[in-house]
């Protein structure tokens, strides 16, 4: 049996990982036509990190950002935000969304403030709207944020954050992001900022979710990329069953945010069977005449 550690997880080729991101985005963009990309900034590592490869992959002219803060939004995660597009010498733009969100609030009947989950996530989809508003506008791509450990464990809102055209970075791990962001010349500041969504104050994610991402992490990498099931990842990550079996379990009821929606099967190609009503004389099927 392997030991798995977090070392193994992070030792790897960074300029290659690059150029293989880069080539993804400017392959993508070009066979979808767009002119460029349009990605939204919180100054947290994810959209930091994605930022940079964009503009390596598609040069300054061609990626727009959009700070796009609430109350929640801490000043630092603000000034973070505006260092990584000047510093990348990107368009961007700043637009608070605190009253967009309050006219949802004062039109929704039923809203419950108290209700975190579903007052929260209000913020992402009024982003992801805004990002799309912006997409449309100027003929570019949504890019997402997300990482390999948030999309396996469903740390996103559906339609939301998630609700993008591309994931640059979603197979590394979020330890693998953080050492990217490094390798990118990202400030320790920004690359090794805790994370958090800050839906609501004083949010974290490691607070939230009740694990550490550097446990998260090691435990994906035993259960995704080596196969293993959760004793088997347990064994060779040296993590407690219970805490693996809590990371399965994420992995698991998250399945329906990494999926289209289901669509029944009924028609005559997916059941197999002929499905058409009875035809009169003249070959028109009787409902329709
Ligand atoms: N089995 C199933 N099949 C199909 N759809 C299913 C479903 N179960 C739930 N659903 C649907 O999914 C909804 C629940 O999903 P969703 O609306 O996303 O809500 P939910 O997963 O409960 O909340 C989002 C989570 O992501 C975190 N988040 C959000 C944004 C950014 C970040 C970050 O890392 O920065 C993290 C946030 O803190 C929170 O813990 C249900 O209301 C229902 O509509
Ligand atoms: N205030 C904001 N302004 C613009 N975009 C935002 C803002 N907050 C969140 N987003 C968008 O939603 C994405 C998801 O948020 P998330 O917190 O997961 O990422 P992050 O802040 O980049 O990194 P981390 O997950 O480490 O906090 C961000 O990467 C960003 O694209
Ligand atoms: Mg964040």
């Amino acid at each position: 049996m392997p030991r798995i550690t977090l070392e193994n997880l992070v030792r790897i080729d960074y300029d290659y990982v690059t150029q293989r991101i880069i080539d993804f985005i400017r392959s993508y963009v070009k066979d979808s036509g767009a002119t460029g990309a349009i990605i939204g900034l919180s100054g947290g590592v994810d959209s930091s990190v994605t930022a940079y490869l964009l503009v390596k992959a598609l040069g300054k002219d061609n990626v727009i950002g959009l700070i796009l803060p609430y109350k929640t939004t801490p000043p630092e995660d603000i000034r973070d935000a505006k260092y990584v597009a000047e510093n990348l010498e990107i368009k961007y733009y700043y637009i608070d969304i605190g009253k967009i969100r309050n006219a949802f609030v004062e039109s929704i009947p039923v809203f419950d403030e108290s209700d975190k989950i579903a007052t929260g996530n209000l913020l992402p989809r009024i982003r992801m709207t805004i990002l799309y508003y912006f997409a449309n506008r100027f003929n570019k791509v949504v890019v997402g944020t997300g990482d390999k450990s948030e999309l396996l464990i469903g740390y996103f809102t559906k339609y939301g954050d998630g609700g993008v055209d591309i994931l640059p970075i979603g197979d590394l791990y979020k330890t693998q992001v953080r050492y990217l962001g490094k390798y990118l010349g990202l400030p320790d500041s920004i690359a090794f900022k805790p994370s958090s969504p800050r839906l609501w104050e004083d949010q974290t994610a490691e607070g939230e979710l009740g694990v550490k991402y550097e446990d998260i992490d090691v435990i994906l990498h035993a259960l995704i990329d080596y196969r293993m099931n959760t004793e088997q990842a347990a064994e060779a990550t040296g993590k407690p069953i219970e805490l693996v079996q809590t990371v399965w379990r994420r992995v698991l009821n998250t399945e329906h945010k990494r999926k289209m929606p289901i669509v029944p099967r009924i028609s005559m190609r997916t059941l197999g069977i002929d499905w058409r009503m009875p035809v009169n004389k003249t070959g028109v099927s009787e409902f329709m005449e």
